[in-house]
Formats: C-alpha cells, structure tokens, sequence
C-alpha cells in the first residue's frame, strides 16, 4: 500500500512512489507518493476553491471544528503513536505522553486562544478606529522528521483557526502520522479543501513556496532550506514563518543544584537522540564544578538508552561529528561510536549518547547544529564569559541556566541572546507564549497571540462618530 495524498477531502495516488525506512531496523516500512506540478497545483486548488467559506465561518464556528479534530485525534491516538512510531523509532513513552498529546493541546489550546481574542479599538477626535481580521488565505506548511506530528499541527492548529486553508508537505522522512492525521479531517467532515496533505522530498516543499496562489509559507526546518525558501518566496514577497535550528547553550553555575543540573541536561541533551531543535549541544560549567559535572553527566550518558537518527545519512552525519571531535583532539567522556546491540536494531541508525570535552569554542563541532544525542561540556569563571560563550554562536534558539540563585537566574536569562531561557528546567512549553528564535534560529514567532498575528492580517476601521 502507496500512502497517498490528501486533496479537497479525498486520497490522490499520483506521482512516483518512494520508500520510507524505519530507523530502528533500517528495513522499508512503507512506500509514498511523491507530488508533482500537476498533484501540487490540484492541492492549493483545492485549498483555494474552500478559503473563501473557511474564512467566512465565523471564528467561534472554526474553534468549533478545531475541538473536534482533538476529539478525532484522541479517538485515533494509538493509530497516530503507531504511525509516528512506525517512521522515527521514538520511544512508545514519548510518543505517548508528548508527539501525540500535543497534538490535541495545539488544537485546543488555538480554539480557544482564537475564540476568545479580542479586538482593538481606538478613540481620537471624534473617530473611533477598531480593528478586524482577515486570513492569509492559501499557506504551505512544510515541516520537519524530528516531531512530526506535534510540529505539523503546531502550525495547523492556528492557521486554520485564523480561516486560512492549507496544503502540508510533511518531511520525507516521517508521512505516516499526516496520513493518519487526513482520516481525520476527512472522518470528521471537515469542509474538503481546508486541508490538503502532499508527500514527497524538498523539491515537493518548493512546489508549494513557488506557486503563485499560495499566499503564506510556515516552515520549521534547518536554517540552510530557509534561505532556499526565502530567496523563493521573495519574488512574490510571501509572508513567512521561519523556525530553524539551534546550537543550543546551558550554563551551570557552581550555585546550582547539581542533581538536578546534571539530570536536566541528561534530559536537554540527549531526548529523542538529541534530534530535538532545543536540545543542548554546548554545556558551560562554572570552574568549582566542572570535574564533577563531567564526570556525573558521563556517566549518566552511559545509561541513556540510544534513539535512532532518523536516516542512514543523519547517522553518518552525526558520526562524522564525533569523527571530527577525535581528530582535534577531544577528550571523549561517554559514547563517541555506535552501539552493538546483538538483535535487529544492529541494521538501524543508532549512535551513542555522547559526551565530550576540550575542543576549541571554534572548532566545527561547536559551531554548527549536530542534531544527534551529543554536547560539549567546557568551564568557565566569571558570569560575564559565560554569557560571552553561550552569545557567541551564531543560532539563537534556546538556552538554558542552572542557578540556585534568583538574582543571577533573571540577570543571565535577560542576557542570553535567545528566543528561549529555561531557568532550572527544560523543554517547558506554554502554547501561549512566544517561540520562535533569533539570529539563524529563525524569523518571527510562534504561540499565543503571535501565531494569530502572523496567520491573520488586521485592517483598522477608523469612523467620523
Ligand atoms: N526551531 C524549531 O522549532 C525546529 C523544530 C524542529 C526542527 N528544526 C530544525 O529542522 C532541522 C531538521 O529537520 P529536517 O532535516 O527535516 O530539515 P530540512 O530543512 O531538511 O527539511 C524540512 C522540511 O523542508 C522540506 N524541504 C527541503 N528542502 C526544501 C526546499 N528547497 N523548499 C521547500 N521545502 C523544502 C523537507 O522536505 C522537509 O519537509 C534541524 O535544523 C532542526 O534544528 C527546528
Ligand atoms: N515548536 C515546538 C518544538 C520544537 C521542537 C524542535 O525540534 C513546540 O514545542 O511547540
């Protein structure tokens, strides 16, 4: 069986097939149909011919159908853990208690962000200026393998609340829970053409950013594929949301609590093999500790249990990486190769939990986005290095700070050049606040009110009273 695009309300088996392999075993788990021109052009069609009565529903109407597909993802959430399951080898306890449960929070919690947002209005010299909203109209979701699900609807959720259409390109990697996701929409009722679903590879995303009716581009995805998207969508000067990678800092202060210091970076390092965009791949640790720190943390990397990368090719990725730490001389602390299991998942794409030190800050390995279960740990003195280390990288996602102190944790936090500050914890997510990072990380925000600003578009109504 061929997965199949989603169009106006129905499967479309067109195009080429191409295989999908799972990570654990390295075996083909399932074929896919990769877009064309012509299957592209019949998605944003279809998307067009539904906006005009999507956008004319009123909002509190669209909350309506946004609550249930909650109601139908919870009703299909073992099918849905499966599929994610099936295409990225995440742990059954992940997918169940994060990929797929957020799936149903971006729904509802965009409901009811959208439903209950008010407008603005203005008095000056005898007018009254108020403010009503419009959709973009036509968007490309194009989204990535690490988080499938939860990334997809992380855009879906408010695009279509705002009464946007859309047609998604999920990663070529991981199609499986879109597909579940479109017996969704289509068991539901959603009006046909609200949502559109097509596979294939980047050049499938690039369809959609260049065709002339599509009106609004929201990509999550490396900085690189970005400025392809740009240069595209600059010739129709397309609005765009851009969420990108991270070479992401943690700075541990000698005042931390360590337990929960190193525990924490167990966590911000190595969840879903590190291939999480807010994982941490620098560690600072303030001099007193540092040892400690090391030695504590290594050991715990011993005991992680390896995820899969998500292909052959990100695997080799990530080992040329511990390649290259070796071959500048690094101190390898935990991990640095492949893990041997003795049974099936020896033909996946496993690597080791890794842990290293004593590479330059300007080595590669420190530099660029690894995406693998790795970080480099190094020591500093003052606060003001550390926040010169942690500022030095040219992504600006998320950090995080390790303090016991309240005054230091507020002082670095407002200094840390990132979209994100965890303050002794990590990966806490309020759908309501602002996400998004600065410098290569990314361009906007999303979450809250922000993902309503950038999938809508306000006209102020200025009246002689
Ligand atoms: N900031 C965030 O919230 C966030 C979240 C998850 C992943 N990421 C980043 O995503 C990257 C890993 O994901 P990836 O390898 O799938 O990224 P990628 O950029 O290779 O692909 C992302 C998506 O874009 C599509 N694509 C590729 N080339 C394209 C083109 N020229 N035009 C249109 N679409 C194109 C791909 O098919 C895929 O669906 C990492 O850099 C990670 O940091 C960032
Ligand atoms: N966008 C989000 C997570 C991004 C994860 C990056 O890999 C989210 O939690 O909403």
């Amino acid at each position: 069986m061929v997965l199949t695009h989603f169009i106006g309300g129905r499967p479309v088996a067109a195009g080429p097939g191409f295989p999908v392999h799972d990570p654990v075993t390295g075996l083909v788990v399932r074929h896919v149909h990769e877009a064309d021109p012509e299957v592209a052009d019949r998605a944003v069609r279809a998307a067009r011919e539904a906006a005009r009565d999507w956008a004319a529903m009123p909002v509190g109407e669209r909350a309506g159908w946004m609550r249930r597909l909650a109601e139908g993802i919870e009703e299909r959430f073992d099918d849905l853990v499966a599929a994610e399951i099936a295409d990225t080898g995440n742990p059954l306890d992940q997918t169940r208690t994060l990929d797929v449960p957020r799936g149903i929070a971006n729904f509802r919690a965009f409901a009811e962000m959208a439903a209950q947002r008010p407008e603005e209005a203005f008095h000056l010299s005898g007018t009254l200026s108020y403010t009503v909203r419009r959709p973009l109209g036509v968007v490309a979701v194009i989204v990535p393998w690490n988080l499938p699900f939860l990334l997809m609807t992380w855009k879906l959720a408010p695009a279509l609340v705002c009464g946007n259409t859309v047609v998604v390109k999920p990663s070529e990697h991981t199609p499986g829970s879109a597909a579940v996701f479109a017996e969704i929409c289509a068991g539901a009722g959603l009006p046909p053409g609200v949502v559109n679903i097509v596979f294939g590879h980047g050049s499938a995303g690039q369809l959609l950013v260049e065709h002339p009716d599509v009106d609004a581009v929201t990509f999550t995805g490396s900085t690189r594929t970005a400025a392809a998207i740009m240069r595209t969508a600059a010739q129709r000067v397309k609005p765009i949301s851009f969420e990108l990678g991270g070479k992401n800092a943690g700075l541990v202060f000698e005042d931390c609590d360590l337990d929960r210091a190193v525990e924490g970076t167990v966590r911000s390092a190595f969840t879903n093999g590190g291939q999480v965009c807010l994982c941490t791949e620098r560690m600072y640790v303030q001099r007193p500790i540092f040892e400690e720190f090391c030695a504590r943390l290594a050991a715990r990397a011993q005991e992680v249990e390896p995820q899969p990368m998500i292909s052959a090719a990100h695997r080799d990725k990530v080992l040329s990486y511990y390649a290259l730490a070796r071959s500048e001389g690094a101190k390898v602390l935990a991990g640095g190769g492949v893990p041997v299991f003795g049974d099936h998942r020896d033909g996946g794409y496993y690597v080791e939990p890794t842990v290293v030190a004593g590479l330059s800050e300007w080595s590669r390995f420190n530099r660029e986005e690894i995406f693998g279960p790795v970080c480099h740990v190094a020591p500093f003195d003052s606060e003001a290095e550390a926040l010169d280390l942690a500022n030095s990288s040219e992504y600006g996602l998320a950090a995080t700070v390790w303090t016991t102190s309240l005054d230091r944790a507020h002082r670095v936090a407002q200094r840390l050049e990132a979209g994100q500050v965890w303050v002794n914890t990590w990966d806490v997510r309020d759908l309501r606040a602002p996400f998004g990072g600065v410098k290569l990380s990314g361009i906007g925000r999303e979450g809250g009110t922000r993902s309503l600003d950038f999938y809508s578009e306000p006209t102020t109504i200025t009246i002689k009273l």
